[in-house]
């Protein structure tokens, strides 16, 4: 499977700046390339990525999405003096030119093209490109919010034409909406365009009515364009965690993209003076970690926005750390969405459900949703209208100005470092069984002297004489030991009893806290279900009994684990959110006999598990069972895990009951919340 993250940069994209005195524009300046650049270096991430050089795009590159009339006109901005170039300006909304940006935009589109031609070809596995100026608003014909060609909405359509992909996903976490690609995919069914921004009811920047959640695209693009509008500044972590979980993976999987856009914009992140928001830079780790199984690990982040230089630079660290695969660093402390958020999720969970099979039965019956009618009046009442002033007869109350006053300096950790163990994955295999290349077969230091020998063997072997079984258990909580040391990052361990190996582990952990995932028949060991210091999440299909605690979730599928698109929506919509929310020290997943889980999808699993606990994710095989090695062998090591293909419909009862369980346990995991509380 491909490794490697490209990294595309070049300091001309620097060599350009505002001329005149623009308050809106003189943000945009050279020195954001030049901090995430330099950042990029300092921490050593920049030599691990391989270094792939710009170009400049053509005019039929840039033709994809713009036309002949704008690109002649940008064409003559370099021979313009500065009155020229002002007034040239003016014919577009809050940007600016220079001399030197055409050169630049060119360049920003080139080198967004050669990412996408080394990950389309294979070269690399994923990338970054770092460029200026910034594409996402860019319209046809216009230029706009800094941006001058639509970087990423060209690569989408010069990937679909020259690499024929199929679905192209991009996922735009810029604080703006890009309008301008919203515009280019509107009736595109190819293209699913994900964008959240801040609205403020309209009365943020771009001012948009078609940036609200009710803009879904038109014609045969109906469902392919999501909007997640945040009516409140102050988002954090887990808003941004809680629309991921609930709005764009179920909807991303179910389209099944064979190649990944991120229009990573970073004034999403804390500090940033255009966003206002709360979110850490340790988020974007996340964020990418979560996108990365999708497309077979295609991922092409482009970035976009981020205006506080501090927070861009340590969002662009985070973004790259996690592309080139290394452990996840720890969530801040992760609560429910915001009410505000929740009502953004719930909307769009609405408008969506009746094209994605995934909502379709999900989102809980709708109170009667705002009109668009009492929704402008609240907002004119509530806050500025578009035009800046509190508009039409609404009564007058005075609208919510957010004060732009001079930026108190806003403070924040920064992120920790993510060390990566000198070894990845270990693997606790019967010598009969092959070790899978890359991994390393586990032996521990020094086998188990008699009194250990003797504890093992009362403990859990009801006194057999089997040395081989004491041997096994013991190289188990050799290798958790390391694991929990940081000495290892993962493993996975044959055993012949799943149930005992993970008692045993359970108890050995010296985590606070245990998730153990059980993909299958049960029953789960009492013993572990009464150790609180364990979260069980159990997916299999076992009579919804309400034998759960708030430790023991079961999590009912019809059809069982064979049922990919049911497991798919338990794991992002109730088993992620738990996990996050749980923080665990230490993930297993056991994988009892029988299990039913299909090969494709327990890569998934296993990938997507190691965003928790640091990475360190422990998979328990039935030891006679042995065709999910490689594959989880593959999953531990990093690779991406190769792609569901579209989902059809989980069942619907399967889907009720995930509802039930969803408003049963919320109250404990508000992390699960997709409504807000007085719409429940
Ligand atoms: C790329 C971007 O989304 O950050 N541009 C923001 C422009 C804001 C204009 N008021
Ligand atoms: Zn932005």
């Amino acid at each position: 499977m491909k490794m490697g993250t490209a990294l595309i940069y070049d300091e001309e994209m620097t060599k350009y700046k505002l001329l005149w005195v623009d308050p809106v524009c003189k943000i945009e300046v050279p020195e954001r390339l030049i901090v995430s650049y330099e950042a990029l270096v300092k921490s050593g991430l920049a030599d691990r990525c391989v270094s792939i050089p710009v170009r400049e795009a053509t005019d039929a590159e840039i033709l994809l999405a713009h036309s002949e009339e704008y690109l002649e006109a940008v064409k003559k901005t370099p021979f313009m003096h500065l009155e020229e170039l002002m007034t040239f300006t003016q014919k577009y909304g809050d940007v600016y030119f220079h001399p030197n940006i055409y050169h630049c935009a060119k360049l920003a589109v080139g080198a967004t093209l050669q990412l996408v031609d080394n990950v389309m070809t294979g070269k690399v596995r994923n990338g970054m490109a770092l460029v200026r100026p910034p594409g996402h608003h860019s319209q046809s014909s216009a230029a706009n919010g800094f941006c001058v060609f639509n970087n990423v909405a060209i690569a989408a359509q010069y990937a679909k034409k020259h690499h024929k992909a199929k679905r192209v996903l991009i996922v735009d976490w810029d604080v703006h909406h890009g309008q301008g690609v919203q515009y280019c995919f509107e009736d595109d069914p190819s293209v699913l365009y994900f964008s959240w921004h801040r609205y403020e009811h309209q009365s943020f920047w771009p001012n948009l009515r078609e940036s609200d959640f009710d803009s879904v695209g038109s014609g045969k693009g109906a469902g392919f364009n999501v909007n997640v509008p945040w009516n409140k500044v102050g988002m954090g972590n887990s808003d941004y965690l809680a629309v991921f979980f609930h709005v764009l993976l179920p909807v991303a999987y179910e389209f099944s993209p064979d190649l990944v856009f991120i229009c990573a914009g970073f004034d999403s992140a804390i500090g940033d003076p255009e966003g206002h928001m709360s979110a850490t830079p340790d988020i974007f780790a996340h964020l990418t970690h979560l996108l990365m199984n999708l497309a077979d690990g295609k991922v092409c982040a482009v970035l976009e926005g981020g205006y506080n230089l501090t927070s861009l630079a340590q969002s662009v660290c985070q973004t790259v750390q996690t592309l080139l695969g290394d452990p996840a660093p720890r969530p801040a402390q992760l609560g429910g969405a915001c009410e505000s958020a929740l009502e953004s999720i719930h909307s769009a969970r609405a408008i969506h459900k009746k094209y994605w099979s995934c909502l379709q039965h999900a989102a809980a019956p709708f109170p009667e949703e705002p009109s668009s009618k009492n929704r402008r009046l609240a907002q004119q009442g509530g806050s500025q209208g578009p035009e800046g002033d509190a508009g039409g007869d609404a009564q007058k109350e005075e609208p919510e100005k957010v004060e732009e006053k001079e930026e108190e300096e806003i403070v924040w950790p920064e992120p920790l470092r993510r060390v990566a163990p000198s070894l990845r994955s270990a693997l606790l295999l019967p010598d009969a069984v092959e070790c899978p290349d890359g991994c390393a077969r586990f032996s521990p230091a020094h086998g188990p002297g008699p009194l250990e020998r003797a504890r093992l063997r009362k403990s859990y072997l009801k006194e057999s004489e089997d040395e081989a079984s004491v041997t096994l258990l013991y190289n188990l909580t050799a290798l958790l030991g390391q694991m929990e040391k940081n000495e290892i990052r993962n493993g996975l361990a044959l055993v012949p009893d799943v149930s005992m190996a993970a008692t045993l582990l359970t108890s050995a952990s010296l985590s606070k806290r245990v998730l153990l995932v059980w993909m299958g028949e049960g029953p789960v060991p009492a013993q572990i279900i009464e150790d609180e210091k364990t979260l069980v999440v159990h997916i299999d299909s076992m009579e919804p009994h309400e034998a759960q605690s708030k430790y023991y979730i079961p999590i009912t599928l019809k059809k069982g684990c064979g049922d990919t698109a049911g497991v798919v929506q338990a794991v992002l919509g109730l088993l992620l959110p738990l996990g996050y929310q749980y923080e665990p020290g230490l993930v297993l997943l056991a994988r009892p006999p029988g299990c039913q889980v299909k090969g494709g999808l327990w890569q998934q699993l296993t990938c997507l598990l190691q965003g928790l606990a640091l990475g360190h994710t422990l998979v328990l095989l039935q030891e006679n069972e042995t065709a999910p090695v490689g594959i989880t062998a593959s999953g531990l090591l990093g690779n991406a895990a190769l792609s569901l293909g579209p989902l059809v419909a989980p069942g619907p009862e399967d889907v009720g009951s995930f509802e039930g369980l969803r408003l049963r346990l919320q109250t404990d995991w508000p992390l699960l919340q997709t409504t807000a509380p007085e719409k429940r």
